[in-house]
């Protein structure tokens, strides 16, 4: 294995920046500190870093000997001036020793292919990086110390309950199954389904919990919702202007409702054009509101409904949504729409109730996060729909196959494995960790 190098802080002017060196090679960079070595290495001594004979830097440096380290081997902290043109200079003596740069994720790969952690909680520390809200975090940092590992052990534990008497009764063909021994074997599968299905239930709220909650504004052009934006979020976020099509890509930006952080996203006005660049937007702004977790779809109160209007109606049927008529300061000129609210952001008028109305619907998500104490990653979800479906299946027997529930049951077991990485593919590990950040 190869050494590997990062930044693990911005590499951005600033007050330090710190650089991460794992690998068997590591301790070689001590060649540029003058004075360290493995043995007097000290986390508090200041070294001066050497390049190409000149000393650029007074430096930290802290070595982790193997495999007391975040990645199992041996790994070399070192905390400079935060210049990047200092950084920059070091990578390039770095490169000379024969480091290389470190993928996306690679330094978290290294502690799981080390057995420092299994993948839920490799995924765990991406998740405790990104997550927009404290519960997030919470519960992100609660699967970094293994809480959906242990859950897996109770669902493998089921499941080799009944496996246990399939393989028996397998090995002991000449017996009759007793009623008993059947009955343990469905019970197991009824407490499967249970626990699978908590898991799976919380999946939703608990993406909340990690993103934030996602409150689109949708609606033909000039209808405000780029001032409906601003007003939300107390400050002259996007631009707003009389001409229709102002608003070209979508902008998103937190605000907290009820104590709840909610990610905004003002979108692109919808309409049929020919500007190709409006045409892109609009494409996008697709793909936010079937993303959002609420949709608000704002009418113009002052003008008659049109057409444009009843497309962005009807492209949100099915979705979760307010409809909201603006500028009711204004004569009121639309009719035959059912709405929720009506408001002026210009005046203010009706605001508090549509932030009454939203506030509900946020704290319900809310209320739903505490299903199951795992955080599900969408990686994981996809493994446990399949042995839901497995188990449905199983459980919907009258008798037992003995050979269809080994097999079906092992499979099982084995797809466990996967989720925590107990058995591996190079595929799977690419797919998590790709989604990485570069140091981490
Ligand atoms: N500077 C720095 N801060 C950091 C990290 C890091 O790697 N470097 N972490 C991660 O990115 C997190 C902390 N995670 C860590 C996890 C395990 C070990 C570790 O295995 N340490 C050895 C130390 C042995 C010794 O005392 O010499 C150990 O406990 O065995 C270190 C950090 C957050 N902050
Ligand atoms: N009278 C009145 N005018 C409003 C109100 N809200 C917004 N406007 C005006 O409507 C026009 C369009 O507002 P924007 O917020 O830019 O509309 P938009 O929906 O973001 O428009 P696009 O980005 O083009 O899709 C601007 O001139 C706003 O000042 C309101 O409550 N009352
Ligand atoms: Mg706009």
């Amino acid at each position: 294995m190869n050494t590997i190098y990062a930044a693990i802080s911005p590499l951005i002017s600033s007050a330090i920046i710190a650089v991460r060196i794992s690998g068997d090679k590591a301790v070689d960079v001590f060649k540029l500190l003058n004075g360290a070595d493995t043995e007097s290495i000290q986390p508090r001594h200041v070294y001066n870093l050497k390049y190409q004979g000149r000393v650029t830097d007074d430096v930290l440096a802290v070595f982790f000997k193997a495999p007391n380290s975040y990645t199992g081997e041996d790994v070399v902290e070192i905390s400079f001036h935060g210049n990047p043109l200092i950084v920059a200079e070091a990578f390039k003596d770095f490169e000379e020793i024969g480091f290389v740069t470190a993928e996306p994720g690679e330094f978290t790969k290294r502690a799981f292919l080390n057995g420092k952690m299994d993948l839920t909680q490799a995924e765990s520390v991406a998740e405790l990086i990104s997550s927009k809200t404290l519960q997030g975090i919470d519960y992100s940092y609660q699967q970094l110390k293994g809480s959906m590992r242990k859950e897996i052990e109770y669902i493998k534990d089921l499941f080799i309950n009944a496996l246990t008497i399939i393989e028996a009764h397998i090995d002991f063909p000449e017996e009759d199954i007793e009623d008993a021994h059947a009955r343990i074997v469905f019970e197991n599968l009824e407490l499967l389904k249970a626990e699978l299905k908590g898991i799976l239930s919380s999946y939703d709220s608990h993406r909340i919990m990690r993103d934030g909650y996602r409150i689109a504004i949708a609606g033909k052009p000039n209808t405000g919702k780029s001032s409906l934006m601003n007003y939300l979020l107390k400050e002259d976020r996007a631009i707003v202007s009389d001409v229709a099509g102002t608003t070209r890509d979508y902008i998103e930006s937190s605000f907290v409702l009820n104590g709840i952080p909610v990610s905004l996203v003002d979108t692109a006005g919808l309409r049929t054009t020919s500007d190709a660049v409006e045409q892109a937007g609009i494409i996008r702004t697709g793909e936010v509101i079937r993303d959002a977790d609420l949709v608000l779809v704002l009418l113009d109160g002052s003008e008659p409904l049109d057409d444009e209007d009843r497309a962005v109606l009807e492209s949100t049927i099915g979705l979760k949504r307010l409809v909201v008529v603006n500028k009711s300061d204004c004569p009121v000129q639309i009719q035959g729409v059912e709405y929720d609210c009506m408001v002026s952001v210009k005046d203010g008028n009706g605001m508090p109730e549509l932030l009454n109305i939203c506030a509900g619907l946020v704290s319900v998500a809310d209320a739903d996060r505490f299903g199951k104490a795992v955080m599900v990653t969408a990686r994981q979800r996809g493994y446990f729909v399949r042995i839901l479906d497995t188990v449905e299946r199983l459980s919907g027997e009258t008798e037992i196959n003995f050979d269809i529930f080994e097999y079906e049951l092992n499979s099982s077991l084995r797809l466990l494995s996967e989720i925590t990485g107990l058995s591996y593919t190079e595929d799977i590990l690419t797919n998590i960790f790709n989604n990485f950040c570069i140091g981490k």
